[in-house]
């Protein structure tokens, strides 16, 4: 019996290394991509619609009556994106086009997570329209980086994340993540939102506020 062990463990030890010629590899994917956010070459597109933004906004009656006004079914924004597989090692690219609109005096926002991996960073890069991208930590920090074409925000690993569009046209961002990172969305919904809400400021700009409904993220 403990020779037989003895020879498995010799047996897998001398085996041969596996030559990058032997292991199976990725083909490069040539995609492309315009300032709208279409993608050729996409592996997947989905789309989110008012109806499944309830619980999103602050004015949950200014949202219902959107709602009853619009449709449920009406676009907020859609992803394309890129992976060829799972990883761990492997990207997802692709591009978000967030529409413009606001709820009260909110602006259209998308879902925002935390990465299920939470150290796994991303990097957004905006190909056109005017947005915010929200950014903050669950021990409290904030930060808030406005985007216009040709501006990009390398977002660290363990910041929650979200769009916004502050302008009129559609809000267009090439971003990259690690394709094993995965999406907490939880983590904004039991907190009552994020702790920052970007609005209207009543001049033509937009301003960041407290949302009085967060809890904070800890507790
Ligand atoms: O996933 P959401 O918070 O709804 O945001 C929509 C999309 O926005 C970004 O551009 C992310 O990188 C995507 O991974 C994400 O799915
Ligand atoms: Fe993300």
């Amino acid at each position: 019996m403990c020779m037989l062990l003895f020879d498995s463990s010799i047996r897998m030890r001398s085996q041969p290394m596996q030559s990058s010629a032997q292991m199976q590899v990725d083909l490069p994917a040539v995609i492309e991509i315009q300032t709208t956010g279409e993608m050729n070459g996409r592996t997947r597109l989905y789309e989110k619609h008012l109806g499944d933004m309830s619980g999103v906004y602050l004015d949950t009656e200014q949202y219902e009556q959107a709602v009853a006004e619009s449709g449920p079914d009406t676009l907020i924004y859609f992803v394309n994106e890129h992976k060829y597989q799972d990883g761990p090692g492997a990207l997802i690219v692709g591009t978000s086009t967030l529409l413009p609109g606001k709820v009260g005096d909110e602006f259209a926002v998308t879902r925002g997570h935390l990465h299920a991996t939470a150290n796994r960073a991303e990097l957004y890069h905006c190909l056109s329209g005017h947005g915010v991208m929200m950014l903050e930590t669950a021990s409290g920090e904030v930060s808030t980086v406005e985007l216009t074409p040709g501006k990009a925000v390398n977002v660290p690993g363990h910041w929650i994340h979200r769009s916004v569009n502050v302008g009129t046209e559609p809000f267009v961002t090439l971003f990259c993540y690690a394709a094993d990172a995965g999406q907490n969305y939880d983590i904004i919904a039991d907190a009552g939102g994020m702790k920052t809400m970007i609005i209207d400021d009543g001049a033509g700009s937009w301003t960041a506020v407290p949302n009085p409904r967060h809890t904070g993220y800890e507790g």
